[in-house]
C-alpha cells in the first residue's frame, strides 16, 4: 500500500457505517475469484467486529485498514473449493486461509488451545454475499497502518477520522479484549481465580 494523499480508510467506512440488521441469522462468504469461488459458511452473526490497521489482516485493494470480526469456529465451515486455500503464515497465531486464485482471506483460526480467543475464527464481513452482519465498533492496531507506508504525518487525520465514524482508535485492540487476554493469561499463572 503507497501513501497517495487521500483517506480511504476502507469501502466499509469511507461512506459512513451502516448499522447491523438485529438478529442476522449468517451467510455466506465468498472469494473474489470470477469461477470456482471458494465460499465459507457462517451461522449466526459476527461478534467484535472492528476495523484493523495490521500488516497481517487482509485488505481490499486500496484501503488502509481491514475490517474483521469473530465467529465461533464451529460455526464456520468450508462449503467449496477448499483445495484452494492455504495458510499465509504457518508461524502466525492466526492461521489465516486465503485463497490462492485472488489472495482473499476466507478465515483466520488460532489452533493453540491455550491462546486466549481459542475457539474463535477471524472472518472479513465484507464477504458476506448477504446484507446485516453487525457492523463494526472500534478500530485497532491502528499505529501499524505506519507499517504499511501510511506516513506518520497522517496518523492525526485517520485517528480522527475514525473518530467521526464512531470508530475510537486504539494501538493495539480495545480495552475490554485486552482485559480479557490479560484475565486469560492470569488464570493460567494462577495469580487470579479461575
Ligand atoms: N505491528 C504489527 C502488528 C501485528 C499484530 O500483532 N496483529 C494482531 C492483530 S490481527 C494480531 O493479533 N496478530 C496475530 C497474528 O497475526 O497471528 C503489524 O502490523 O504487522
Ligand atoms: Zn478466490
Ligand atoms: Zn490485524
Amino acid at each position: 500500500m503507497s501513501d497517495t494523499g487521500e483517506l480511504h480508510l476502507h469501502p466499509l467506512l469511507d461512506h459512513g457505517i451502516k448499522a447491523g440488521a438485529p438478529g442476522f441469522a449468517g451467510g455466506t462468504l465468498a472469494c473474489r475469484c470470477e469461477r470456482d469461488q471458494v465460499t465459507v459458511r457462517v451461522e449466526g452473526d459476527v461478534a467484535h467486529n472492528h476495523a484493523c490497521g495490521c500488516t497481517k489482516c487482509w485488505k481490499p485493494e486500496g484501503a488502509i485498514f481491514s475490517v474483521v470480526a469473530v465467529v465461533p469456529r464451529n460455526k464456520l465451515k468450508v462449503l467449496a473449493h477448499a483445495e484452494k486455500l492455504e495458510v499465509v503464515d504457518p508461524a502466525a497465531t492466526i492461521q489465516r486461509h486465503a485463497c490462492r486464485g485472488c489472495g482473499v482471506h476466507m478465515f483466520g483460526r488460532i489452533e493453540n488451545q491455550a491462546h486466549p480467543f481459542y475457539g474463535l475464527d477471524f472472518i472479513h464481513p465484507e464477504l458476506f454475499r448477504e446484507h446485516g452482519a453487525a457492523a463494526p465498533e472500534f478500530a485497532a492496531f491502528v499505529s501499524s497502518v505506519i507499517e504499511s507506508g501510511v506516513r506518520p504525518d497522517r496518523m492525526p487525520a485517520i485517528r480522527g477520522r475514525l473518530k467521526q465514524l464512531g470508530l475510537e482508535p486504539y494501538d493495539c485492540l480495545s480495552p475490554p479484549l485486552m482485559d480479557a487476554i490479560s484475565a486469560h493469561v492470569a488464570k493460567r499463572a494462577g495469580v487470579l481465580a479461575a
